[in-house]
């Protein structure tokens, strides 16, 4: 595995390497030992799969709260999504400041997303399957949303937005609501 940083600290895409031969491929998608380099004792306490079915839909943009905040690795099953997270640990220089890569199901890249950042996609093509690693288990009470178009954060999505819960609809912009940022 390669890991690569990215503009915001912490937030960083793990490449995998996969192995074919006249039977297929394999490909190590986690390893505590490797992985150390980016975060030393990764567990994980849930595994989430998303299936997202029209191109341009968004999920998104999610966060937990203490103390239920937690760190994800994101990889791509199937199709393509363009995959966001957004920097909301308090006093962070790149506070509200987001980062944008696109996963897909033949690409080796991965996204491992720190405590403390919002989270979310844009489905790129039809049938978008993704997986989750969480390392904190979904809790409703500490569960957290900011606006896939709030201008604070100004996401530039590659596709028009086709379609979106409600619950996501609903979230407050950050300059109407009193958030803060988020203890990681
Ligand atoms: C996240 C989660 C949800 N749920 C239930 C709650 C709803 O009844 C249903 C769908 O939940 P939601 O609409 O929040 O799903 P997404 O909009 O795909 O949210 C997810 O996608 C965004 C992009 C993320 O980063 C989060 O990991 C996750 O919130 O599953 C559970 O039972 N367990 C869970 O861990």
């Amino acid at each position: 595995m390669k890991f690569h940083a990215t503009p915001l600290a912490g937030l960083s895409l793990i490449e995998t390497t996969r192995v074919e031969d006249e039977r297929g491929q394999f490909s190590r998608l986690f390893c505590e030992v490797e992985c150390a380099t980016i975060r030393p004792g990764l567990h994980w306490s849930q595994i989430n799969l998303s299936r997202t079915y029209d191109k341009g839909t968004v999920r998104g943009m999610h966060f937990q709260y203490p103390p239920a905040t937690e760190a994800k690795l994101i990889r791509c099953l199937r199709g393509r999504v363009f995959d966001v997270a957004v920097d909301l640990r308090v006093e962070s220089p790149t506070y509200l400041h987001w980062h944008g890569v696109e996963l897909d199901e033949e690409g080796a890249i991965q996204f491992f997303i720190p405590e403390g950042f919002a989270h979310g996609f844009q489905a790129l093509t039809d049938d978008a399957q993704l997986l989750y690693l969480h390392t904190a288990a979904w809790n409703r009470e500490q569960e957290g949303g900011l606006r896939h178009d709030d201008p604070a954060i100004a996401i530039t999505w590659p596709l028009p937005v086709t379609r979106i819960s409600t619950k996501d609809r609903q979230w407050s912009l950050v300059k109407e609501s009193r958030f803060a940022g988020i203890q990681p």
